[in-house]
């Protein structure tokens, strides 16, 4: 992800979009050719934005817009590396610049090439002797790597095989993940990323990501400043508190960030110098993690109350002021005691994106919208009952109530009484409304409590049963044989993340209906054969959501998600189902059509963006799938002059 040995231009502090970059001179241009990065600085401590870097691809798009905060008198010399506004008591980067060459460029992930380097490459930049003679294609490296993952038999050490190679060879890692997409995604992502950052502390080779701790108190914008991309697009932040379904592990979440980060260029195209994987530290009140002499974090309890709070405040301020209105923050894996809150406060002056809330919501809404395909009626004939009323459980009922709303013009509060939850303590109903948490209280319903699950099966009889309880087999047979007794075709979602917390495996769900279950999870299992047939279990998980969404947000220069994006994005989904899909039992479509997919959804985003007033990059693409296609990043090397 580092990169040092680039060439580096300064450039005008601005905002990261799809515009050119005006302030280049035609020879700037030429000399920046295919390979090439502008970096551009700001004084430390100074109040104007920091900078953007562009980096040019294929498409030839360019990153550096016009929310130009430092115009440059027409005709004046540009005040370049920032020197100049500085004042005496403040200091300035001394960036340089450099072409990485030799050594230092078989060393530079970003640029590196390994043996794919052709002989023209090796003399023009002194790599003679680094590598043994022979040149291979990059197509022939996929292979080879692949099958060197292959040889791990334990996932964690397939995890750090990839790890190690996004280190060495970035295009060669996103390459290889695209093309084995729907074998690696379970290394790089659920179920191996939960374990990678429950023993974090001692896979940790190289840093990745950017640390923001208590410590950074007072200067989280000298921190950002010494990322070396400064064209950031994409941050992915969490604070560790609620790591998949793993609970607290404090410093070590930053395996989510990083993992979720590879899927945005992965799957949704999103350039990986665009992106930023920050954790944000607090503390924490993992005992295990605070008594172990390998972990990195802070060796405290969770700041809590003003503290946490300020320290955000911060973080999301300075965000805005170093990349401008543009950059795109998404949530991740707080506890529900802060994101839900943080949401709310930032959702209205700054471009957020909570994804266990809002983009779970919509991966869950297209599921279901698809499986009523198999099993018949519209949102409104059916009835929800979810184990679990946090962010995903919430989040997604809210989406169904809204969606169901606008199908049928019935008011929200009428929708939503169709739909029930069931919390750590039982059923949610009226009579506990006073000492719920305020994202529960909507669906404190009129009923006798009910404390266990199987009861309140019998009682509420729902057509779809979801699990997002993070607790694993909760879903005991019990349980789906009353859904099984209830429905000809139960819907059973169990989206709790890893596997180990999956609330049952697919082969319970297909056994203990007798194979007439529509099931999908939030980690993937594999093919389950029950009395002679072969089921395929789909993977209901935010990563068909997140990369194509935030894609669709860039590529328009939308500034503020609205649900009605959310919607847009669900259909897009929704709509990728193909009855091929569906004669499999499917509600999902494969993962190895994601970028086409991706493409899809960021186009609706983007359209619903256009359509409600909160795109910016005007004038808006004629085709937008075409054009959501054409701004991906594609992780074939590029040719070296
Ligand atoms: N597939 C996907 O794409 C996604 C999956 N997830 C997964 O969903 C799970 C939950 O995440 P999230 O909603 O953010 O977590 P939260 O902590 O916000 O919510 C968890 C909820 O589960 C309830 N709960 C805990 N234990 C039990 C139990 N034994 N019986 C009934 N309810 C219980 C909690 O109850 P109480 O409120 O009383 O404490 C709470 O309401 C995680 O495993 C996560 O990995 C999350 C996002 C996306
Ligand atoms: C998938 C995801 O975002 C989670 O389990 O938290
Ligand atoms: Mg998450």
């Amino acid at each position: 992800m580092f990169s040092s040995n680039a060439y580096s231009f300064m450039c005008k502090p601005g905002i990261g979009g799809w515009s050119s970059c005006s302030n280049l001179s035609a020879s700037q241009r030429k000399l920046l050719g295919s390979s090439s990065r502008i970096t551009c600085c700001a004084p430390t401590n100074s109040k104007s934005h920091g900078g953007v870097v562009m980096e040019n691809e294929t498409n030839g798009s360019s990153t550096v817009d016009d929310f130009d905060v430092n115009p440059i008198p027409s005709g004046g010399v540009r005040d370049v590396y920032g020197e100049d506004k500085a004042t005496e008591d403040q200091f300035v980067t001394p960036w340089s610049i450099s072409v990485a060459s030799g050594y230092s460029l078989l060393r530079d992930p970003h640029y590196n090439k390994g043996l794919a380097f052709t002989e023209k490459e090796r003399d023009a930049h002194y790599l003679r002797g680094l590598l043994p003679p022979s040149v291979i294609s990059q197509e022939t490296q996929v292979t080879k790597m692949i099958r060197h993952i292959r040889q791990y038999e334990v996932p964690l050490h397939k995890y750090i095989a990839m790890m190690d190679l996004q280190e060495r060879n970035e295009r060669l890692f996103y390459k290889l993940l695209l093309d084995h997409v729907e074998e690696l995604l379970p290394v790089v992502y659920t179920p191996t990323v939960g374990e990678a950052c429950q023993k974090y502390g001692s896979i940790f080779m190289h840093p990745q990501g950017l640390y923001i701790s208590l410590k950074e108190k007072g200067r989280i914008l000298e921190v950002l400043r010494n990322w070396p991309e400064k064209n950031i697009q994409v941050i992915v932040v969490t604070d560790g508190e609620r790591i998949l379904g793993l609970g607290d592990l404090g410093c070590q979440g930053m395996g989510i960030p990083v993992g979720k980060l590879s899927l945005y260029s992965a799957l949704g195209g999103v350039r990986p110098s665009a992106c930023l994987p920050i954790t944000i530290d607090v503390g924490t009140n993992n005992q295990k993690l605070l008594h172990d002499e390998l972990y990195f974090g802070l060796r405290h309890k969770r700041a809590t109350g003003q503290e946490y709070t300020e320290l955000l405040h911060e973080f999301m301020n300075a965000v805005k002021q170093n990349y401008g209105e543009r950059i795109l923050v998404q949530f991740e894996d707080f506890a529900n005691h802060n994101a839900f809150d943080l949401l709310e406060k930032y959702r209205s002056t700054h471009l957020v994106f909570n994804d266990d809330i809002q983009g779970t919501a919509s991966v869950v809404l297209a599921g279901v919208v698809s499986a009523l395909k198999l099993v018949g009626g519209d949102l409104t004939d059916h009835r929800f009952l979810f184990l679990g009323a946090g962010e995903a459980g919430t989040g997604i009922a809210e989406l169904i109530a809204l969606e169901t709303s606008k199908r049928t013009n019935v008011p929200l509060d009428e929708v939503r009484k169709n739909i029930w939850l069931v919390d750590s303590k039982g059923l949610i109903v009226s009579s506990r409304k006073e000492s719920l948490q305020h994202f529960k209280k909507p669906w404190a319903h009129e009923h006798e409590p009910v404390k266990e699950l199987v009861d309140a099966v019998k009682e509420i009889k729902p057509t779809v049963l979801i699990g997002t309880s993070g607790q694993g087999r909760t879903f005991t047979k019990d349980v789906i044989e009353a859904m099984a007794s209830i429905n000809e075709k139960p819907i059973i979602l169990s989206l709790s993340n890893p596997t180990s917390q999956s609330e049952c495996t697919a082969e319970e769900a297909y056994t203990w209906s007798q194979g007439r279950a529509i099931f999908a999870s939030g980690s993937p299992f594999a093919p389950v054969e029950y009395d002679g047939k072969v089921f395929v279990p789909g993977q209901a998980n935010n990563a068909y959501i997140f990369p194509g969404f935030g894609l669709g947000l860039i590529m328009s220069g939308t500034i503020r998600v609205h649900d009605d994006l959310l919607l847009a994005a669900s259909e897009a989904l929704a709509s990728q189902v193909t009855q091929k899909d569906y004669d499999k039992g499917l509600i999902y479509p494969p993962f190895s059509n994601i970028r086409k997919i991706s493409a899809r959804i960021a186009a609706n985003v983007a359209a619903k963006a256009y359509e409600l007033g909160l795109a910016t990059s005007l004038p808006q693409p004629k085709d937008l799938v075409k054009f959501a296609e054409s701004s991906m990043y594609t992780p074939l090397y590029r040719g070296y002059r």
